[in-house]
Parts: C-alpha cells; sequence; structure tokens
C-alpha cells in the first residue's frame, strides 16, 4: 500500500456502532488496526446517542493537539451521512476530516470519489490527500446553526425523513423512503415557500439547497454542484405534483439531474419561508433540522477532508 500520511499523525474514529453496515462496538477496531498498521496514532470512540458525535468530535481537538504533536489531526467519521454531519459539526479549526462509509447511501463518500467499500476508504486515509471543501450553514430563527455538508431539503423529503424514523429505517432498508415518499406525496397537505435570493422570491411547494450533487445514494440534484464551486445550487420543485410526471420520474430514475427538469440557481445565501405559517420541516444531510424560517449560506473552502 501507498502510504502519504505522515507517522505523527494522529486520528480518532468517532462511529456509529447502530449506523448500516457497522453492526457492534468492535467493528470499528479493525480499521483502526489497519490504520495503526500505516504507522498512526488512532483513538476509537463510538457514538452512544444522537448528537454524541458532535461533541466527541469536538472534544477530540484538545486530545489530537497532544496525540500528534506537531503530525495533522484526523477526526474520522465512521457511519452514515448523518453521523459525518455530527462530526463536521464538531470538528475544530485545524482537524481534518476522514470518512469510513458504513451507512446505506453515503452521499459524501461518493462526492468525493471515496471507495465504498470501507477496508478500500480506510486505506484512502492513509494514502490520500487532504483539500478543502465547502460547507453549507443553515441559521434557524433563533440564530442557530448547522453546517451540512451534502444538502438541505425544505418540504417534501424533509417530511418524508420525519416519517421515516431510524426503526423504519432499520427494518426496510433502502426501501424505506421511496415507501414513505408515496406516501407523504398522496396525503397532499404542501404549504407554499418562499425562496428569496436577493431582491428574488420564488414560489414553490419544495426545495433543494444543494452544496454536492449527489442525494440519497447516486441520485443528482443539481449538475454544477460541487463541493468546491463557492455556491450553493438550489433546485425549486414548484409542484411536488411535477415529481410523478412520466418524463420527470423517468429522468430521475434515469440517475440524471433534477435541474435539468427543473428551476435551478446558484446563489451564496438563500432565505426559505413559510408565508402561511405552516410548519414546514427541513432535512440537513439525511435527518431532521428545525423548520422554517431558515436561511442558507455558503462557507466557501471550510474544511480539509481527505478524498
Ligand atoms: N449510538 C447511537 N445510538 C442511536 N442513534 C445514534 C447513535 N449514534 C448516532 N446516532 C444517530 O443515528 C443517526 C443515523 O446515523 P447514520 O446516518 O450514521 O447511520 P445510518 O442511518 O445507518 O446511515 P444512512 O443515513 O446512510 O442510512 C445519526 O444522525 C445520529 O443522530
Amino acid at each position: 500500500m501507498k502510504k502519504t500520511r505522515d507517522t505523527t499523525t494522529a486520528a480518532v474514529i468517532i462511529g456509529n456502532p447502530n449506523s448500516g453496515s457497522a453492526g457492534d462496538e468492535g467493528y470499528l477496531e479493525g480499521f483502526a488496526d489497519t490504520l495503526r498498521a500505516g504507522g498512526l496514532t488512532v483513538e476509537v470512540l463510538n457514538t452512544e446517542r444522537p448528537d454524541h458525535a458532535t461533541e466527541l468530535a469536538a472534544a477530540a481537538g484538545d486530545r489530537l493537539v497532544i496525540a500528534a504533536a506537531a503530525g495533522d489531526r484526523l477526526v474520522i467519521a465512521a457511519g452514515g451521512d448523518g453521523t459525518v454531519n455530527e462530526v463536521l459539526n464538531g470538528l475544530s479549526a485545524g482537524a481534518t476530516l476522514g470518512i469510513l462509509p458504513l451507512g446505506t447511501a453515503n452521499v459524501l463518500a461518493r462526492e468525493l470519489g471515496l471507495p465504498l467499500e470501507p477496508q478500500g476508504a480506510c486505506e484512502r486515509i492513509l494514502t490520500g490527500s487532504a483539500s478543502r471543501m465547502d460547507v453549507g450553514v443553515a441559521t434557524d430563527d433563533d440564530g442557530a446553526e448547522r453546517r451540512f455538508a451534502c444538502m438541505a431539503g425544505i418540504g417534501f423529503d424533509a417530511d418524508v425523513v420525519r416519517e421515516v424514523g431510524p426503526r423504519l429505517k432499520r427494518y426496510l432498508r433502502s426501501l424505506a423512503f421511496p415507501l414513505v415518499a408515496l406516501k407523504v406525496f398522496f396525503r397532499g397537505d404542501r404549504p407554499q415557500l418562499h425562496i428569496k435570493d436577493g431582491d428574488t422570491t420564488h414560489v414553490v411547494q419544495y426545495a433543494v439547497v444543494a452544496n454536492g450533487q449527489y442525494y440519497g445514494g447516486d441520485f443528482e440534484t443539481a449538475e454544477d454542484a460541487s463541493l468546491r464551486s463557492g455556491e450553493l445550487q438550489v433546485v425549486l420543485v414548484e409542484k411536488v405534483g411535477h415529481l410523478m410526471r412520466p418524463d420527470v420520474l423517468a429522468h430521475v430514475l434515469a440517475k440524471k439531474p433534477l435541474d435539468r427538469t427543473m428551476k435551478s440557481f446558484a446563489s451564496g445565501r438563500v432565505v426559505a419561508e413559510s408565508p402561511s405559517g405552516g410548519r414546514v420541516p427541513v432535512q440537513i444531510d439525511g435527518e431532521v433540522w428545525g423548520r422554517l424560517p431558515m436561511s442558507f449560506r455558503i462557507e466557501p473552502a471550510a474544511v480539509a477532508v481527505i478524498r
């Protein structure tokens, strides 16, 4: 194996033992051993509850400064995109993000071109190079902020994520989202959303604010979305019913970018509101995070990541 990582590098692996392919707490030690064999100092930290990965990532900052002395500090998120998002939200300045994709969709890993098979991804942590990626930041009405690596979904898909929940996801696996999406689709009840880009207001029923191109696996939102574009791509779905039009559905199922059939624009900051005051949820990297009103901005090159 070609190794480029300095042996003064110290790493923590922060993992969700309940995610997709992980299975148990000892599982992550196997990957730690591979990294140790590559010369790194590695500690495994298992999450015990939602949001724990953010706390562990924040606390890992100081531990790694001591362990790495003058070397690189890696914080490796082991799990699905939910775990990656939590780690991203606790990552200290000066630490580099690594990813062991153990979820079902692994959207950020796809975006970065990482091997999706975990042992291969582990080897990439030893041999890959660190480069900077943009992150999106959502800000709610109370001023609370949440970073996102891949996307924020406003309305329809956030309703689906909320109804799927962890148990259904465990039982139905990749079938959970399409089945619940159909249920939410036929229920109707879709408040109007205002998506504001400077002085322009777009009136829609559903919108995706994309930092990267992929969605829910290898489906695509916006052709021009990239982790290094310095912009967010906003895809607007005027009526959710349009997603069921045969031409649109065929296009989506063929894994072609949604923005070729829907209106979209690039922006550094957008504001989303529900003029009727309806409760419109927002999903961030596949987990529900609050509801409208909310603003979304890009932080260009905010984080170093191994690819
Ligand atoms: N130890 C834990 N117990 C219960 N929930 C956890 C634990 N650790 C993390 N979580 C929660 O589980 C959510 C889902 O985790 P994650 O996305 O990593 O796995 P996944 O659901 O298998 O992957 P995917 O999203 O690709 O299907 C996270 O957002 C997090 O809040």
